[in-house]
């Protein structure tokens, strides 16, 4: 997507044809900074502490980062530890394993002097087929945009909600979510977006509102709770949100405060629809509640607000008593029964196993 005129991926090879640049998501909004990482720690401190996240940049990020591991030692005892090392950094989005385990049924088969080239090729096929996949997920997510559009009358603007960050930011280009939103918009629908601020580290103000400004997508900021308000009053025509993990069932676990946002769409008749790539798809389990690992951050992240102050500078300030504590919760499940429809590169599924079977072969995506 385009920043100020020019386009950018979130994650890509430097000039040097080895080290890779992303952007550094902590300091956006306000500043644009690239960060160049040479080393596969450096790509685990990558995700571990959100310099990139959103499930699919994640598993660009560790395909990259085996890259550099590998660079450095291709023997098999470093790469398994390297590959350990790299799952271990978040555990919620099933995009990292999917990228980790097809570097190592591509990697181990090959002698150590072929290694690298091969997982250069590989993290470069991974970040491109994310590209075509969620450009096609904004198409067949255009579909359902113009359909409400149609219903509505096309009496403007329509207006979607989304939670946290699924755009371009989130993935290696174009986004899940917020693929359809930039399609819609370029093709002339007048579509406003409520951004949820989702806290605690606030993706929808810091990310996504930076995001949609800069392609000229008319938005307003909401704090976490007002969209069921906002529901009740016809204020809202659908909901779009991306996730980390889909069961086999078609559960989907996202950013806290998903779930909240499913139920008051379930009770107010407002389309909720989830965006995802074939790899978010975990065909091993059925039931996100009981079998999805949630993400129990840092309490940090909860107690201090980090912003920019009337001087200027970027700071945190601390929101809560010293002698308060915090939980952090990082990602909910929604129930397939609260999910309109999933959007992917394959077309619209309903949210039930049936309906992803139509649309894929549970061999082709193994995470474990
Ligand atoms: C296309 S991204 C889908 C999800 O990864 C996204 O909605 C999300 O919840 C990201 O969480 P984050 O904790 O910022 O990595």
């Amino acid at each position: 997507m385009k920043i100020d005129g020019t386009s950018y991926r979130s994650i890509w090879l430097n000039d040097d044809g080895w080290s890779v640049n992303i952007i550094d998501q902590t300091r956006l909004p306000h500043e644009f900074h690239v960060e160049r990482l040479t080393t596969v720690d450096q790509a685990a401190h990558a995700i571990k502490a959100m310099l990139v996240r959103g499930a699919p940049l994640i598993g660009a990020t560790a395909a990259y980062g085996v890259c550099l591991g590998l660079r450095a030692d291709a023997g098999d005892v470093a790469f398994n530890k390297m590959c350990e090392a790299l799952i271990a950094t978040r555990p919620t989005a099933v995009n990292l394993r999917w990228a980790i385990r097809a570097m190592q049924d591509l990697i181990l088969p090959l002698p150590e002097s072929e290694r690298v080239s091969a997982a250069y090729e590989k993290a470069t096929q991974i970040c491109d087929e994310d590209v075509a996949i969620n450009s096609a997920i904004g198409d067949h997510g255009l579909g359902v945009i113009e359909a409400i559009w149609e219903k509505k009358g096309k009496v403007g603007p329509l207006n979607i909600l989304t939670h946290c960050n699924a755009g371009w930011l989130a993935t290696v280009d174009w986004g899940t979510a917020l693929s359809p939103i930039y399609k819609a918009h370029d093709a002339g629908i007048p579509v406003h977006v409520w951004v949820d601020e989702t806290r605690p580290r606030n993706q929808g103000a810091h990310l996504t509102c930076w995001e949609l400004g800069k392609h000229g997508v008319e938005h307003t900021l909401i704090v976490d709770n007002v969209g069921g308000h906002l529901m009740q009053h016809g204020q809202v025509d659908l909901c779009i949100t991306g996730t980390d993990r889909t069961t086999a069932a078609g559960d989907v676990c996202n950013k806290i405060g998903t779930y909240l946002k499913a139920l008051a769409a379930k009770d107010n008749n407002v389309p909720f629809y989830v965006a995802l790539p074939g790899p978010t798809i975990d065909w091993e389990i059925d039931d996100g509640v009981k079998d999805i690992p949630i993400e129990i951050r840092d309490s940090h992240e909860v107690d201090y607000i980090q912003g920019k102050d009337s001087a200027g500078q970027v700071s945190e300030v601390r929101i809560l008593p010293e002698e308060s504590s915090s939980a952090n919760y990082a990602f909910d499940v929604t129930p397939a029964c609260l999910v309109t429809g999933l959007i992917t590169e394959r077309g619209v599924a309903d949210a039930s196993k049936e309906g992803l079977a139509r649309l894929y072969d549970r061999l082709e995506y193994k995470a474990s």
